[in-house]
């Protein structure tokens, strides 16, 4: 669901947050509004609305594992971890785990992908939520659920930051619980 159909409904930091995210035209390809999130990491108070709005979400929900999706997701899942004292566990892109891994392919907007995970690094029973920037088609945090749900975690809820509408079908996407701040831009006034 949207945030700001649960409890932050008028809540300035989301406006905010919007604003601080840059849309750049046909990248990586033609058609493509690319969302930009390296803007928001530069505005620091936009960024640290963004932390403290999941921190407060998942501090009283005994989470024991936030898995970050490379790359984005490793920008906003370790301060959200130390917020909540749970701990980082990184689903990197293939060959760059060192340790014995487990994988999942999955179907991107442009293009296959695939996911990996240290083999160890969550345990079963493991309460976790997973964090990525954005959302579009849930290909990708799929194939982040499948891999946890091997090693027998708890996949609690998924969080973004950025979501298409469509998302509020969210078990239909990706058939967990799903928390978004923000709707993709459709065009950049501001950079
Ligand atoms: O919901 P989906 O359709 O699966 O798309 C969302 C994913 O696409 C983007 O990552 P990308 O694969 O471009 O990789 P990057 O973060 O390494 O650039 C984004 O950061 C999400 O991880
Ligand atoms: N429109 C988009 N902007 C940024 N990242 C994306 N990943 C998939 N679609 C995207």
């Amino acid at each position: 669901m949207f945030a700001s159909e649960n409890g932050l409904k008028g809540d300035p930091r989301l406006e905010a947050i919007s604003q601080a995210i840059r849309v750049v035209p046909h990248f990586p390809k033609q058609g493509i509004m690319f969302q930009d999130i390296t803007t928001l990491l530069l505005d620091h108070k936009a960024f640290k609305h963004t932390v403290d709005i999941f921190v407060d979400r998942y501090r009283d929900m005994n989470i024991n594992v936030v898995a970050g999706i490379e790359a984005r997701g490793f920008m906003f899942g370790p301060p959200i971890a130390l917020g909540i004292g749970a701990k980082f566990v990184p689903l990197r892109k293939p060959r760059k785990l060192p340790g014995e891994v487990i994988s999942e392919k999955y179907v991107l907007e442009y293009g296959t992908d695939c996911l990996e995970l240290h083999v160890g690094a969550v345990q079963p029973g493991e309460r976790v939520i997973v964090i990525d920037d954005l959302v579009a088609t849930g290909g990708t945090l799929k194939a982040a659920i499948r891999l946890l749900e091997r090693v027998e975690a708890e996949v609690v809820e998924c969080a973004c930051v950025i979501g298409v509408p469509d998302v509020k079908g969210q078990c239909r996407f990706i058939g967990k619980p799903l928390y978004v701040l923000v709707e993709p831009r459709e065009v950049d006034e501001c950079f």
